[in-house]
């Protein structure tokens, strides 16, 4: 008889990671489930969600004859999270909380708590994601601590552990997953990996989880729960009002009451005025925020952007890319959106250029921004829908089913209607000037 392994499963009182417990325990694991509290909310009713998913994590473990216990992260999730969240929104930038969730509270703080508090021999979560590592060869990896060298990664690791999609294309998270470390992932199974949502609920029909069934599928910011999230984050952030201007004359249009909650491709909702404008971008010196009166403005279209030192999970960097400086891939920005494709250039610092094929809109054509102005939004649910069309923070690449990892984006390319202007600004010149205007099919 082989050693019995230990996983500790990360559970959230939800269907993915009680039917992710279950599995694990199938496969003849000693299964520890760990609930883990990041925030300490009252929803808007005054009733804490934490309390009542703690209590279904807790029943899920009892069912399964498995030990519970219970961590707190929120001073942690304050400081690593949403301080940060807070600092990014001042920049003007929309974060996403849950890829930093994810990079420092459950695979940073859990996963020390999981593999050195409890000794386990892998930790596990209930994300639609895949390795590239069978159980056995994750139980396998030595608890390596990583000497503090100059030593860049690549050095040090033989067999770099990818992160591929999950089976489930339409539930897969690796978007949310691509800051994450190499040490964490190469201790970590995805006991849904090759599974559907449809089946994962099925599972759990017949496991009689049937109170984590009833629940409604969580979504977007993990802690804040059901609530007005313009409220919310006013509660943290001084508002700083300004005028809206239109991106085409320069005219004040108007004026707003704050723009950390105002997403880039938003309709904006301007007093007195009849027609619908959008938000195409922000100066956060002057609290001006630019406006266009198309949903489909090119001020609305980029097609570069350059991230801050890249997180690669594998190697770091890619070796096609050290090798030629120059790499072909696919870019998404939202979870879920169309992958594009792009080309990657390497600088110096780390940081990458990436060139898309096609110029996209902050935002994906046709979705619900329009139809569901920010100021109308009821609940932070509406508000994660608005977050995740928005500007994102995170360029994530894609190589086939590997997702390479991502980096935050410090710089966009001129927008094309700025292009535009300057194409006209240099025919104006030169038609001033009589010189013959150069034909662009010649
Ligand atoms: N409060 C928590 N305590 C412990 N683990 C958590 C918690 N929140 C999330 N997780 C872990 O992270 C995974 C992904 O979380 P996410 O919030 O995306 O939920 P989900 O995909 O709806 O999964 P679930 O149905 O398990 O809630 C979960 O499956 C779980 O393993």
């Amino acid at each position: 008889m082989g050693v019995v392994r230990h996983v500790v499963c990360a559970m959230s009182g939800g269907v993915d990671s009680s039917v992710a417990a279950l599995l694990l325990k199938r496969r003849g694991y000693n299964v520890t489930g760990v609930f883990m509290k990041n925030w300490d909310s009252l929803d808007e009713s005054g009733v804490c969600s934490t309390e009542r998913d703690c209590d279904d994590a807790y029943r899920v473990c009892q069912t399964l004859d498995i030990p519970f216990h219970q961590v707190s992260y929120v001073k942690e999730y304050w400081h690593d999270v949403f301080s940060n969240l807070l600092k990014e929104y001042e920049k003007g930038r929309t974060p996403n909380p849950d890829i930093l969730c994810n990079k420092y509270i459950k695979f940073n703080h859990f996963h020390k708590y999981a593999i050195h508090t409890l000794g386990a021999d892998a930790m596990a979560t209930g994300h639609y994601a895949r390795t590239s590592q069978e159980d056995e060869e994750v139980f396998q990896q030595s608890h390596t601590t990583r000497p503090t060298t100059l030593f860049r990664d690549r050095f040090e690791i033989r067999n770099p552990v990818k992160l591929c999609k999950g089976a489930d294309l339409a539930k897969d998270q690796t978007f949310f997953l691509s800051q994450i470390s190499q040490d964490a992932l190469r201790k970590t199974l995805f006991p849904l990996a090759g599974l559907t949502k449809e089946f994962v609920k099925k599972m759990a029909a017949e496991a009689g989880f049937h109170h984590v069934l009833k629940k409604k599928e969580s979504m977007g910011i993990c802690f804040i729960g059901e609530r007005n999230f313009e409220n919310f984050i006013l509660e943290y952030l001084e508002p700083k009002p300004g005028n809206f201007v239109s991106i085409e004359d320069g005219t004040v249009k108007g004026t707003h009451k704050g723009w950390f909650t105002l997403t880039l491709g938003q309709r904006a909702r301007i007093g007195g005025q009849k027609d619908a404008w959008f938000v195409v971008d922000k100066d956060i010196v002057t609290g001006d925020v630019f406006v266009a009166p198309t949903t489909n403005h090119p001020a609305l279209f980029r097609d570069t952007a350059r991230t801050d030192r890249f997180h690669w999970i594998a190697s770091d960097p890619p070796a096609e890319l050290v090798r030629t400086q120059m790499m072909e891939c696919h870019f998404r920005f939202i979870h879920q959106m169309a992958l594009i494709p792009c080309t990657v250039t390497l600088n110096m610092d780390g940081s990458v250029w990436i060139s898309l094929s096609q110029p996209v809109r902050a935002l994906t054509p046709g979705q619900v921004s329009s139809q569901a102005p920010l100021q109308d939004f009821p609940s932070h649910v509406d508000f994660m829908r608005s977050l995740a069309l928005s500007l994102p923070q995170f360029a994530v690449l894609y190589k086939g089913d590997e997702c390479l990892g991502s980096g935050k984006m410090v710089q966009l390319g001129p927008s094309e209607f700025t292009l535009q202007k300057g194409r006209e600004r240099m025919v104006a010149n030169l038609q001033q000037n009589d010189e013959p205007i150069p034909d662009p099919a010649g």
